[in-house]
This record gives C-alpha cells, sequence and structure tokens, in this order.
C-alpha cells in the first residue's frame, strides 16, 4: 500500500536514444529507515531519481512520491529534500542567498535557512560567494538545500562525495536521525563500507533493472557464502574430518584454518562428535561490498581492462567523482 511518503516507481522505462537507462523498474521505498541505492556505473541510479523529481520524463511507468508526481505537490520543498547535482548552485550568489531565493520560492520562513545552515556546518561560509566554495562545501550546501524544508521525503544522490571525514560522519548521522523520525531516506553511493554504516534496506540496479530489494542482512546472507574461522588444539585432525564432509579448508595463522561454505553450527557440530577441541569458533561474515561485488560481477558496464583480484580493501576515503551528464 502506497504510503503518504513513500516513492513509488513502477515499471518505470527511460531511453536516451539506443541506451536503456532505466528498464521496467518497479520498487517502493518506505518511510522509517535508510533505503542504500546502489549500481555500477551506469546502472540508471540518477535518471531514476531525476524521474522521481520530475526532471526527466519517463517512456513509460510511474514515479510518485506519496500519492502522486512530484510535480503536482504545492511548494515540493516541503514534501521531497533531493541532492543530485551539488554544481547545480549559481555561483555569484553567496550561500544565504541562494538559500533564501530557494525558500522563498516554496514559501518557507528565513529562519529555515539559518537553521540549515547551521545544520550542515556552513554557517561561518554563509556569506561567502558559492563559486569559492571546495567540493565538501558545496556538497554540504546541496545538503542545506535539501533539508531545507524540513521535508518528510530525502533523496540524496552520493551525499559523501567530496566529504572530510568528520563530513562524512554527520552526513551518516543525519541520515540514521532523518529515518529515525519516520522519515523517507533514498541514498545512491559506490561507498559500501560507508553503506553498511548506514543503510538498513538496499535496492540494487543493474543495467537499469532490479536486482535485488531486501534488508541489509538479507542482501548479505544471500550473496554470499558462509565462512567460518575455527581455533583447535588439533589442527591436523580438525582438517582432517572437515575434508572428509567435503568442505574446503585453508590455514588462517598458527592453528586456525579459514573453512569455506560452513557455518559456525556444522563446524562446531563435527568438531564435538570427533573430541576435537575448539578454542575459537567465529563466524566470519562477509562484507556488504563482497555480497554487491558477487551479485553485480555481470552487471557492470565499465570494468577496467585488466581487473586484479576483487578489491576486499574498505578503504573509502576516495573522492567519486560524478558526472552529470
Ligand atoms: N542525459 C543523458 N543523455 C544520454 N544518456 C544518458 C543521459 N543520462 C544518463 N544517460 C545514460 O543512462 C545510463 C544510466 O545513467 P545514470 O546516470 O542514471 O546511472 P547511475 O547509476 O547514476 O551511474 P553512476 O553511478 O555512474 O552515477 C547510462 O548509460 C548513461 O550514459
Amino acid at each position: 500500500m502506497t504510503t503518504a511518503t513513500s516513492i513509488d516507481v513502477h515499471e518505470l522505462t527511460k531511453d536516451y536514444g539506443s541506451v536503456r537507462a532505466v528498464d521496467g523498474l518497479t520498487f517502493r521505498v518506505e518511510p522509517g529507515r535508510v533505503t542504500g541505492f546502489l549500481g555500477p556505473n551506469g546502472a540508471g541510479k540518477s535518471t531514476t531519481m531525476r524521474m522521481v523529481l520530475g526532471l526527466d520524463r519517463p517512456d513509460s511507468g510511474t514515479a510518485t512520491v506519496g500519492d502522486r508526481p512530484y510535480r503536482e505537490h504545492d511548494e515540493p520543498l516541503r514534501h521531497v529534500g533531493a541532492l543530485l547535482d551539488a554544481g547545480a548552485a549559481h555561483g555569484a550568489r553567496t550561500a544565504r542567498d541562494h538559500l533564501l531565493c530557494l525558500a522563498l520560492s516554496n514559501r518557507l520562513p528565513a529562519s529555515r535557512v539559518d537553521a540549515v545552515l547551521e545544520e550542515s556546518g556552513l554557517a561561518a561560509a554563509a556569506k561567502r560567494r558559492i563559486r569559492t566554495f571546495s567540493l565538501g562545501m558545496r556538497q554540504r550546501l546541496g545538503i542545506a538545500a535539501a533539508l531545507l524544508g524540513d521535508p518528510p521525503v530525502l533523496m540524496l544522490d552520493e551525499p559523501a562525495n567530496g566529504l572530510d571525514p568528520e563530513g562524512i560522519i554527520w552526513i551518516r548521522t543525519l541520515m540514521k536521525r532523518l529515518a529515525g523520525e519516520g522519515r523517507t531516506v533514498l541514498v545512491s553511493s559506490h561507498l559500501m563500507a560507508e553503506t553498511a554504516l548506514t543503510a538498513d534496506h538496499l535496492v540494487v540496479l543493474g543495467r537499469g533493472r532490479l536486482l535485488a530489494d531486501m534488508s541489509m542482512e538479507a542482501f548479505i546472507r544471500e550473496h554470499s557464502r558462509p565462512r567460518v574461522r575455527v581455533r583447535t588444539t588439533e589442527p591436523e585432525r580438525l582438517r582432517a574430518e572437515l575434508t572428509r564432509t567435503g568442505l574446503t579448508v585453508e590455514p588462517d595463522g598458527p592453528d586456525h584454518w579459514t573453512v569455506d561454505g560452513a557455518t559456525p553450527e556444522q563446524v562446531g557440530t563435527l568438531a564435538a562428535q570427533h573430541g576435537i577441541p575448539v578454542l575459537e569458533l567465529v563466524d566470519d561474515k562477509a562484507s556488504l561490498e563482497q555480497a554487491y561485488l558477487r551479485l553485480t560481477a555481470d552487471e557492470a558496464e565499465f570494468t577496467a581492462s585488466a581487473p586484479t583480484s576483487a578489491p576486499t580493501s574498505e578503504d573509502e576515503n576516495v573522492n567519486t567523482t560524478k558526472q552529470e551528464v
């Protein structure tokens, strides 16, 4: 059932010339949780968000916020706050003037401008021209604009882009708080470790199609193999027993084995049956990044020509540069 603040995408399709950017997409973003919007470059995330905001017209299907298309909301900033292209602000204006213009056109009080400048950490830079802003400051300004109408629905396209570590913690905390207040929060990101810390639910696209729409926990469980680390006083005997049951066992430090495709229950029970003392038994849960790469391995349109093995580094303090087309 559509709620007053859900985002509903139904059979949405969009072609750009011969490129099908979005292909029969159906999903709902529910209030009260942070929904991560994931997918390889060119998967259709931004196009979908633009269609939800009425900035692009679908070839077929519908995108609504609450019970109606975005354009049919009076004073839309009071309903939906969006960050799509942080570079879109007029460079000659000051941050405060930029927000004031937005506020006036949506009949919002000027007090909201000061509130969001404060919230986004830009109060001290309020009188500076936007053209002098760094990437991270522009990003903060874009987020401030999204918050201006105190909206029940937020759509943020790569909000952590360009933010410093303090900024990343700020946006993470902010999104959780907004969802905790019962708002609908849809956030696209390529930062898997950050998404793992922020999102409760995931919508994953590949080549314009829906690949997954499920809780974070279910996504990781469904798209990874179980793995267990075990330490014992009798490593050779345990390895022999595990191998006999068809499991793959790899050494992982002194007296440690990693057992692929096994649960702690399986390994613990087997060890007990053979009277092998277990000193440590750890459920080696897959990361979101591993699960995501597994699901999208065949869906990435743009991949490096000589890929190394799948990266598992969670070092994500990298600025991803978004190219608006
Ligand atoms: N204005 C446009 N004109 C032509 N093609 C477009 C336009 N906008 C998007 N596309 C194409 O549509 C497809 C989806 O692009 P989109 O920007 O929605 O993907 P995305 O998932 O947001 O990607 P990224 O993660 O790189 O931001 C891509 O093939 C892209 O080249």
